[in-house]
Formats: structure tokens, C-alpha cells, sequence
């Protein structure tokens, strides 16, 4: 099997602060991808840069705030991209293709499973694909904002074996390395605990949207995929490859776990819980060590309004999240049972179907 990377490029990477694209910085990411692929990689691209590439072409003074000014920078600016990339993998003889994604697309299976197979035929036809959010149709609650986390989804859609998020730091830094100097890189992140969160910041640039923070999450959903995540610099001819063989100037984030199924992937990080069970310590273990179904015996309170079908959050006792899934009772019918061995369950409620409150083959761990 082929070894897949998405590469993820921000807009701190590609364009200036005044705006306008950096045609040397694309030529040169053009260059690296090509060399992967002349060695055998399939290779994906995620670009930002629509918004900043656009804005002076409008003549607007600075990067816009307003939702309709970025939306009409975006649309100027993503066909200057999409010519710039499409000149410079030309130079190698290698097409490109405009995939524009919204997250409501991510929501839907079947929209889903139509993206996954035009990007299997454009890789089958030795095409990179080159993916950005459809920002002129994407509205402020529902967009994904910055691409690191539109990139994490397209690793884990296309099941790839590397992720690297390209951006203007030498990745995640015990503080912002901006504004401390002395801050100290992590070379190696095992497992994204509540501290790696803490240090990682906001954008440190005008152009940048989403900052470590935004990183950080899209390695916390990649991981999850089963996709193993860079975060770094990629700026000196040879990078890309020195990144691949575990040199590159960065963060790795590592993984332990097979890659998701399409439909634990919208559970875990694209569908909305509806109500949250609380749970206590036997069941908390059973379900973080995996192959246990949730029992209505370990449930402990309820929180929210739901239906059998919905999906919902499951919390620990300190209110930690652990994970979600599709619960199988109403929530009144929940309150009923919350608590009871299963022999008296079925004493309590007629007609039921299933004993569980989420099978395990409906539930997504996140601790
Ligand atoms: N702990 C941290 N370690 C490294 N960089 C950080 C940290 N906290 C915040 N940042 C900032 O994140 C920025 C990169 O994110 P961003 O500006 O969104 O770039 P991009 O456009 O590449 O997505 C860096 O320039 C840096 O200032
Ligand atoms: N879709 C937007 C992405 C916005 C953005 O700045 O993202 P990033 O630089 O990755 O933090 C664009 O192309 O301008």
C-alpha cells in the first residue's frame, strides 16, 4: 500500500503580513510535495492563504474582520492560489484539483463518501488534490475557521499515514516562543493532556487564524484517526523529507490507534451530543479499556434532552468527558433505569429492545 501524507499549509506559511501571496514560498512547497510523490507518496494538500492572498487584490487596508469582507476576499484570493499552485506543480508535471469543503459537507455520509472517492480517483490518477474551506458558503457558527482542523478531518477521511501541519514555528513550545524567548520546545507529545492545551496560544500573526491551539486540537482528532501528526517548520529544500523520517524542526504527536471507521469519526468529532450521562468509576474503566458495552447499572445522572437514536456525551464522576455515542433509551426511560442491575430493567420497562444504554460498537472513547 502507498504511504498517504496530508500536508497542511497556513497562511503564515504562503502570504505577508500586508496581504498578497508569496509566489517563492509556493514554488518551494510545490517542489517538496513533488519530490514526495516522485518517491512513491501519494501526497494531499490542505492550503489556507484565500483570505490573505485576496484582501489587498480587493483594497482592503488589512486582513478583514467582517464576515462578508473576508468571504469576498476569500473568493478572489482562492482562484490566485489555485493559479499559483497550479503553475507550480505544472513545472513538474503534476495536475491539481480544487476541493472546497464546508463542515456542515463533513456532517453527511453520502457528501461524504462522494469527496472520499473523487480524491481516490484524482490520487489513482496521480493528481493532488488541494483542499481549502468553501469559505463564501460557510457561515461564522458553523465554519471550521482556520484549515488545521479541516486537515485533521481530510487525514482521517483518507486514512493517511502522516500529518503535517506546515506553519511559521518550530512547533509547540512550553509558552508562546514570540513573546518568551526562553520557552522550550516538545519534541515528542505521547498524549495531549490538559497541560499541552494550557501552553498552547493564540495565532502569533495577522494573516494566522487558529494559532497552537487550533494545532493542537487538529493532532487531538488526527491521533484519535489513527494518524500519527507533525507540527513545524518546513522551510529548507530536503525538509519534507528530513519530516518524514522523524527530523524535521517540530512537534511529533504520536499515535497508538488504528484508524477510525466514517462512523466513529462523525460520532467523535462531527456530530452534536444531545444530553450527557454521567457515569461512575467500574463503568469509566470498562468503557476507557475498551470492548464494554455501557450498562444502565453504571450510569449515575442524567443531563439534557434526548431520544433513543440521539447522541450523547458521557462524563465521569469529576466531569471529564469519555467519550460519546448513541444512546438506545429516551432520556425519561433512562431516568427510570439509571443505576439497576440489568435482570431488573427488564422489570421496569416493557418492549425493550437492547439491554445496553450504548453499545460499544456506537460508542467512541476520548480520554
Ligand atoms: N506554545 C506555543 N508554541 C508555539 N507557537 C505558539 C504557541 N502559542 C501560540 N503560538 C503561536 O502560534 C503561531 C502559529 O499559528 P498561526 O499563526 O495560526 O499559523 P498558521 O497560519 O500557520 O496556521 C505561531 O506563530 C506562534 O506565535
Ligand atoms: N480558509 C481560510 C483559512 C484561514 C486561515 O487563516 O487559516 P490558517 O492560516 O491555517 O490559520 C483561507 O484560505 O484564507
Amino acid at each position: 500500500m502507498m504511504q498517504r501524507i496530508v500536508v497542511k499549509i497556513g497562511s503564515s506559511s504562503l502570504t505577508s503580513e500586508e496581504g498578497g501571496l508569496n509566489d517563492k514560498a509556493i514554488s518551494f512547497f510545490a517542489d517538496e510535495l513533488a519530490s514526495l510523490q516522485k518517491q512513491g507518496y501519494q501526497v494531499l494538500l490542505v492550503t489556507s492563504g484565500a483570505v490573505a492572498a485576496g484582501f489587498r487584490k480587493i483594497g482592503y487596508p488589512s486582513r478583514p474582520k467582517v464576515l462578508h469582507e473576508k468571504q469576498a476576499a476569500a473568493a478572489v484570493g482562492q482562484a490566485l492560489l489555485m493559479q499559483s499552485y497550479q503553475e507550480a506543480f505544472a513545472a513538474h508535471n503534476i495536475g491539481t484539483a480544487q476541493i472546497l469543503l464546508t463542515r456542515t459537507d463533513f456532517g453527511s455520509r453520502k457528501r461524504m463518501n462522494n469527496a472520499n472517492m473523487t480524491v481516490e480517483e484524482l490520487l489513482r490518477q496521480g493528481i493532488v488534490p488541494i483542499f481549502n474551506e468553501n469559505d463564501t458558503v460557510s457561515v461564522d457558527e458553523l465554519k471550521f475557521g482556520d484549515n488545521d482542523t479541516l486537515s485533521a478531518l481530510v487525514a482521517n477521511l483518507v486514512k493517511a499515514n502522516y500529518l503535517i501541519i506546515v506553519t511559521d514555528t518550530d512547533g509547540l513550545y512550553s509558552a508562546d516562543p514570540r513573546s518568551n524567548p526562553d520557552a522550550t520546545r516538545f519534541d515528542q507529545v505521547d498524549e495531549i493532556t490538559d497541560e499541552i492545551y494550557a501552553v498552547a496560544g493564540g495565532a502569533g500573526s495577522s494573516v494566522g487564524t487558529g494559532g497552537m491551539r487550533s494545532k493542537v486540537d487538529a493532532a487531538k482528532i488526527a491521533t484519535r484517526g489513527g494518524v500519527p501528526v507533525f507540527v513545524g517548520k518546513v522551510s529548507q529544500p530536503g525538509d519534507m523529507q528530513l519530516t518524514l523520517q522523524g527530523h524535521g524542526k517540530g512537534t511529533y504527536f504520536k499515535t497508538h490507534l488504528s484508524s477510525l471507521s466514517m462512523k466513529k469519526q462523525w460520532l467523535g468529532f462531527l456530530s452534536n451530543p444531545l444530553g450527557s450521562l454521567i457515569v461512575d468509576r467500574g463503568a469509566e474503566e470498562a468503557l476507557i479499556a475498551g470492548g464494554s458495552s455501557l450498562l444502565p447499572v453504571g450510569v449515575k445522572s442524567i443531563e439534557g434532552h434526548f431520544h433513543a437514536g440521539d447522541v450523547v456525551e458521557v462524563l465521569g464522576l469529576d466531569r471529564q468527558t469519555i467519550g460519546r455515542g448513541i444512546v438506545n433509551y429516551d432520556e425519561d426511560q433512562l431516568q427510570i433505569i439509571k443505576g439497576l442491575p440489568s435482570k431488573e430493567v427488564v422489570n421496569k420497562l416493557e418492549g425493550i429492545h437492547r439491554l445496553e444504554v450504548i453499545h460499544r460498537d456506537e460508542w467512541i472513547s476520548l480520554k
